[in-house]
């Protein structure tokens, strides 16, 4: 069903408290028709909360939601038709495959001929066939998390709300269970609201992400713009890895801002930057976007720095470097076999458009 805005979700001002705590503050986003939302944070910043009351699990304290438009704030989970899959896949340990995914429908009534046919299609389209006469405990873990979603595709749910299905998966079943997921989803056009704090997880899976901290919304937007500019320190630093500097704006000229940083660091920022000269601001930048170099060339940002610290990490290399006033940063290299050693000097080239700028409340400056 699809109602004129486009939306399938809409979140309007959300709350929920319990006695003196305020679990969820707040909350408003929505979700489009066949679109792939994740809900990503810290543990405890409100996520399953807020999760749990687009189910009607849990009932908000205020605001409202709508599902393809119709308000559903006071209705039970079963008027929602919502289909639900949670961290710990709560199959049935003594039904078969089979007979765990066929439990809702039967629940509805369905007749005979239809629980088969639909029970069929949803272990062929979660890679299913075949398993309809074993047990759970004679399943893999990946397997398991398969029959939870089969058994919520099954009820054709309007859309999917899904609570760290992964996190119980090793990391080499998690990383080929999200591509499987995430394929089914565009196959199906399935419109997904998916808990995670997992932010891997999140930027590869999502068209857009919600990222929460303290019951509150900090940021949506597409994984791409939350990594790249991240706008806030919170999300810099909760999303990837971030160096800080904090200084003060001396000159502007041409979109690009000199930044003077402490006594001795002077940085080159940005395109299109019209802060005030004398601004305080916060400049991020991330390791990837930082070169080494074993001598000195010509460019804005040339800065000597002395490596402290050498990490491994097989695809790439974490250097931590500390330059003449003393400011620590990473760099992240991917030329693995790099010859710079600890104590030695090397140069540090970076483009003045690889840094972003805050201001110390966090908010962006442009
Ligand atoms: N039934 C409850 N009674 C009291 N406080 C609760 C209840 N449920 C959740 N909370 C509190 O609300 C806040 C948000 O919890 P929620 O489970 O939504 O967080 P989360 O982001 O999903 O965390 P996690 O990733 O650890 O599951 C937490 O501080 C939690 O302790």
């Amino acid at each position: 069903m699809n109602d004129s805005t486009g939306k399938a979700i809409q979140v309007e001002g959300v709350c929920k408290r319990y006695g003196h705590v305020s679990a969820v503050n707040d909350v408003s986003f929505d979700v489009r028709h066949g679109e792939f939302v994740s809900l990503l944070g810290p543990s405890g910043c409100g996520k399953t909360t807020t999760l749990r009351m687009i189910a009607g699990f849990v009932m908000a304290s205020d605001g409202h939601i709508r599902i393809n438009g119709r308000d559903v704030t006071y209705l039970p989970p079963e008027k929602r038709e919502v289909g639900f899959v949670f961290q710990n896949y709560a199959l049935w340990p003594h039904m078969t495959v089979a007979e765990n995914v066929a439990f809702g429908l039967k629940l509805r009534k369905r007749d005979k001929a239809f629980i088969r046919n639909k029970v069929e299609e949803s272990l062929a389209v979660t890679g299913l066939s075949g398993f309809e006469g074993r047990l759970p405990r004679q399943l893999s873990g990946g397997q398991q998390q398969r029959v939870a979603l089969a058994r919520a595709l099954a009820l054709e749910p309007q859309l999917l709300l899904m609570d760290e299905p992964l996190s119980n998966l090793d990391r080499a079943l998690r990383v080929a269970m999200r591509r499987e997921l995430k394929k089914l989803q565009q196959r199906l056009n399935m419109t997904t609201l998916y808990v995670t704090h997992d932010q891997e997880e999140a930027l590869s899976m999502s068209d857009r992400v919600v990222i929460m901290s303290g019951g509150e919304i900090v940021r949506v937007a597409r994984p791409l713009e939350v990594y790249e500019d991240p706008q806030s320190e919170f999300v810099a630093d909760f999303v990837g890895t971030t160096n800080f500097f904090d200084g003060i704006v001396s000159d502007i000229g041409e979109g690009v801002a000199t930044v003077k940083v402490g006594e001795t660091l002077t940085l080159r920022v940005g395109n299109r930057i019209s802060a005030a000269p004398g601004s305080a601001v916060r400049v991020l930048l991330r390791p990837e976007r930082v070169r080494i170099l074993a001598e000195r060339r010509e460019g804005a940002n040339m800065l000597a720095a002395r490596v402290d610290f050498i990490e491994y990490y097989g695809p790439t290399l974490r250097y931590t470097v500390v330059l003449p006033g003393g400011e620590a940063l990473f760099v992240e290299a991917h030329d693995i076999h790099g010859s710079a050693q600890i104590g030695e000097t090397v140069w540090l080239s970076i483009e003045p458009d690889h840094f972003r700028l805050i201001d110390r409340k966090g908010a962006p400056v442009s």
